[in-house]
Formats: C-alpha cells, structure tokens, sequence
C-alpha cells in the first residue's frame, strides 16, 4: 500500500472544549497536519497561551474568522461552534472546495423546519443542509463515505441512538415504547460560565433538566424515525452529574417479543456493531460505567431484559467529548478520507 496523503485541517472554536480536543486528536493523527485555528473572544491569542500543557501540540495563533483564508489554508474544517454559527460559514466553505465537520446541531437535522422549531435561526442554506449527511458512522458509514459536509450528532442523541439502534431497525419494540434517561457531565455544557455549572451549584447533586422539551428530542426522534421506517417518539430526560466527562444513557423499551431473553440480545447486538469498531458489546450481565469510556472513542453497550415488564434496557456509556464530539468527528473524517475508521483515536481509556 502506498504512504497515505496528509491533510491540512483547521479548527473554528479552537478555544473551547471540543476544539481543544480536536488539537490533541489531530496533532496525534498520522495523516493530519493542524495548520489554523479560529474564534472569536480568544482571537489573537497563542493557543498554548490558553492550553500551556498543550504547548508542544500546537504554536499557531488563534484568529478572528475570515472564510478565505480559511479555505486558502485548509482542507478539512471542523467548526466547533455554538449553534447558530455554522451554517453562516459552511455554504462558503463547501464552494471553496474544503470538506467541512460541523460539530454543532446546525446539520444534523434533513428536515429544517424541526432545526428552527428547537433552535430558532433564519436559514437560507436549504440547499446546503439537504446535502449533509449526518456524522454516526456505525448508521450512516456508506453515506458519510462521499460526504463533503457531516452534521456531527450530539453527546447524548450518540450514546441513547447506538443504545436503540439494532431495536429500531429490526422493529423489535413497540412504536413510542422507549424511555431515554441519560446523565452527563458538565462539560457536556462547554466552556462558558453559567451560574449552574460551578462547583458550588454542581457538585454532590444530581438535577434533571431540559424535562419534557430537551432539544436532543427531536434528534434522537428523527434519527429513530429513519431507523424505523415510521415516525417514532421518545421520552427523553437528561440529567447533570457531579463529574467532568462521560454520558451514561439507560434506555428503556417494551418488547414485540415476550419470548426472548437477554442472550438473544447480546446476540442481536453483536451481530448489529460486528463491523463496527468503536461500539463494544459487553457480555450478558455486564453494564458499563462512564470512567471506561473516558479518552476513549469507545461506546460501551450492556443489554438486559425484564421478563416481568417485558421491557429491554440497554445502558450505554461514551465519553461525551471523544465519541459523543469530537473523537467522532475524527472517525467521520477517516470514513470521508477512505482510511481506516479507527486510525489516530484513543482506544483504550482512563482507569481509574
Ligand atoms: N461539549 C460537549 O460535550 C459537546 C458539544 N457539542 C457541540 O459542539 C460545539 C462546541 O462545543 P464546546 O466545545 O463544548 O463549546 P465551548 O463553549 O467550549 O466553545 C465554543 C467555541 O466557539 C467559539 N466561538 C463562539 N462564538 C464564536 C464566533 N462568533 N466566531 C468564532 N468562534 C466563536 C469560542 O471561541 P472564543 O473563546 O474565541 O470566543 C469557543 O472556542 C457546540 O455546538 C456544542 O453544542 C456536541 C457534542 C458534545
Ligand atoms: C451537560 C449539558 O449541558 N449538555 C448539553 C449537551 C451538549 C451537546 O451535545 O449539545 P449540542 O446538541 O448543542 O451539540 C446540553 O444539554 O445542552
């Protein structure tokens, strides 16, 4: 096999958690050469005067966002930006030639009417958003394969769609049966200061929020929707954990099936991620906590089913900031490049 080419990637948003994640990514991605970094507040600033232990990752400077030189210098885009902002940007990255990862919710949705319903915006990029392909590899791989433009799903639609996945596409559950529980850590929230985010507010608590009208909703829905070949709702309640990193999303739903067992489901599951390499499905009676995940691109998937309520739970576990954003972003490139899927991502986690 011949060397493979290097691309040239930039960062907008580079300042804040999912770029600073990206900077340590790619600076130990072979294939990846970081030559610009963007934003707003911190522009002007050296990156490593924000990150001094990133220091050796990085000397570039970051800079106030100018889509030419942008597109002058880079290949490959991510734009980890608040919603809002990406769709300002991509149309004119994608005309410039440059293949463009929106971290943001501002892709992820086929059906822009949902997008302003939740997210509120004036989008006049319709042509545009019909061409994005949204970034979950193990749904989407022969998609995202020819995409110039990847919506990157959200922290917790990640880890509550692989958790319903092989129960949806194989119509195993009764339509509007599932119940999403989900619980993050904070810097799920990003970087900014928000009065509920300090440490005072949120340590030794634990608080549902979004109940009833969380805006990963719809997304889990629509994704859902596809899956099953037929609208589908969820209830989906999210919950803020007294940690840093790492979703652990329980899903809850009622067989068609009384009869089966939760062996079937390691089975069903297994057959479901066998190519898949960032999902691991853990043997019948095992079930997943956050700090396995942590650093790592991993999703870890535990199955059981109550035969008393008929009901399957699925529990899975990602890092929020590696397979629930930035890490994924990373394996959606490697699918749009034609490289192996798992090529410069961290495997194996932090322990303890
Ligand atoms: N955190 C998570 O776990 C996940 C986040 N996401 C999504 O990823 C995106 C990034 O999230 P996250 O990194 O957590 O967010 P942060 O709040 O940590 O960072 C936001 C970044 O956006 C930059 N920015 C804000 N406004 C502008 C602007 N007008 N022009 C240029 N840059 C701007 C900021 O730059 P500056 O400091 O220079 O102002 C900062 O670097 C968001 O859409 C988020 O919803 C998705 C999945 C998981
Ligand atoms: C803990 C916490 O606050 N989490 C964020 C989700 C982060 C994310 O994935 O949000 P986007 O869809 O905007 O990309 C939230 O609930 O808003």
């Amino acid at each position: 096999m011949g060397e493979l080419e290097t691309v040239r990637v930039g960062i907008v948003g580079a300042s804040g958690y999912g770029g600073v994640q990206l900077v340590r990514l790619i600076r130990d991605h072979p294939q990846l050469d970081l030559v610009y970094l963007g934003g707003d507040s911190s522009a002007g600033k050296p990156f490593s005067d924000l990150y001094p232990h990133l220091s050796q990752a990085t000397d570039l400077i970051i800079e106030s966002v100018d889509v030419d030189t942008i597109a002058d210098r880079c290949q490959v885009v991510f734009l980890s930006l608040p919603n809002g902002l990406a769709y300002q940007m991509a149309p004119r990255l994608l005309e410039k030639g440059c293949k463009v990862l929106d971290l943001s919710a501002d892709y992820r949705f086929s059906n822009l009417e949902t997008y302003k319903n939740w997210y509120g915006g004036d989008r006049a990029d319709a042509e545009t958003a019909a061409v994005a392909v949204y970034g979950l590899p193990e749904l989407y791989r022969d998609r995202i394969k020819d995409a110039q433009l990847v919506g990157c799903p959200g922290c917790y639609p990640t880890a509550s769609i692989l958790a319903l996945a092989p129960l949806l596409k194989q119509g195993m559950i009764v339509p509007n049966s599932a119940i999403i529980d989900a619980k993050s850590g904070i810097s799920g929230a990003g970087r900014q200061a928000k009065t509920n985010l300090l440490l005072a507010e949120a340590d030794n608590s634990v608080a549902a929020y979004g109940v009833g009208r969380h805006r990963h909703t719809p997304e889990i829905e629509s994704i859902g929707s596809d899956l099953a070949g037929q609208d589908i709702l969820v209830q989906f309640t999210p919950h803020l954990m007294p940690m840093v990193r790492g979703i652990l999303s329980t899903v809850y739903a009622t067989l068609r099936d009384p009869g089966l067992v939760r062996e079937d489901l390691v089975t069903i599951y297994t057959a479901f991620y066998r190519n898949s390499p960032w999902v691991r499905v853990l043997p019948a009676g095992v079930f997943p906590q956050t700090k396995w995940a942590m650093n790592s691109n991993m999703c870890y998937l535990g199955v059981e089913i109550d035969q008393r309520t008929d009901r399957a739970i699925v529990i899975s576990a990602i890092d929020n900031l590696l397979k629930g954003q930035a890490g994924q972003a990373i394996q959606c490139l490697n699918i749009m490049m034609g490289w192996d899927e798992t090529l410069g991502l961290p495997e194996l986690g932090f322990y303890p």
